[in-house]
């Protein structure tokens, strides 16, 4: 048996579509309400369904042996998994932005940066050799620059359509980002076999 901890929201369709191209079965997960745990009816697989960075925890005490969660999040977390599979889903990436006379690298004094992504802003701006502050944001984050919090924005970009309609534009692109397979690193000595097949079965349908 392995378990597969799914980060719910905006992955958990392209995910589930994965894991149907595969063949399992995931019907389960397609009609779910509120239910949190469920039992693959072809595989003995077990999917839990959780926060993104709950993922990293779940997987890390190896409550899950798998995890399928955004690059975004695995940069904020420490590293005490195998990240083993680029799944080519969630594709976005970090960008620094702000509104158009407010550019951050032409700032001479001290500047404010607000990010979701503490982590990610902190080693940005690091290796630009800028001293920032950073300030942590729990969403909403393109409001920070026009209500004045910050000088500057480090967040998600996928459309761009939140940055347009709120006057925001792009000064640098930082990286990409998509969803990565995560796996407990005990568990992959304990049930490689599983794993690998788990791996070679999601690959052939992501086409790796
Ligand atoms: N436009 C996007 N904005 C944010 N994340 C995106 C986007 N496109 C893909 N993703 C990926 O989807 C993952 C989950 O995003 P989602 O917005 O569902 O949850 P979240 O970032 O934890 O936000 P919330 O606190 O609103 O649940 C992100 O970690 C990222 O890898
Ligand atoms: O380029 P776009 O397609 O417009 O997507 C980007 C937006 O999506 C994310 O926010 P989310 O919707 O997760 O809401 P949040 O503000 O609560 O983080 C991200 O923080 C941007 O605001």
């Amino acid at each position: 048996m392995i378990s597969i901890a799914l980060t719910k929201g905006r992955l958990e369709k392209e995910s589930v579509k994965i894991f149907e191209a595969c063949g399992y079965g995931i019907e389960p997960l397609k009609d779910k309400g509120r239910q949190l745990v469920f039992h693959d009816t072809k595989k003995d697989i077990d999917y839990f369904l959780v926060k993104a960075a709950d993922c990293v925890t779940y997987v890390e005490h190896g409550v899950a042996d798998v995890g399928f969660v955004g690059k975004d999040t695995l940069l904020e977390s420490t590293n005490r998994y195998y990240e083993l599979m680029d799944l080519q889903i969630g594709k976005c990436g970090f960008i620094v932005a702000s509104l158009p006379e407010k550019d951050p690298f032409k700032k001479n004094t001290h500047v404010k940066i607000g990010t979701k992504y503490p982590t990610v802003a902190k080693q940005y701006f690091k290796e630009k050799g800028m001293d920032v502050e950073i300030i942590k944001i729990e969403g909403s984050v393109e409001l920070a620059p026009i209500l004045g919090l910050c000088d500057a924005i480090v967040d998600i970009v996928e459309t761009g359509s939140t940055l347009k309609e709120n006057g925001l534009i792009v000064f640098d692109r930082i990286c990409d980002i998509s969803a990565r397979v995560i796996v407990n690193k005990a568990s992959f000595r304990l049930k490689k076999k599983e794993i690998l097949e788990l791996l070679d079965d999601i690959g052939q349908v992501i086409g790796e």
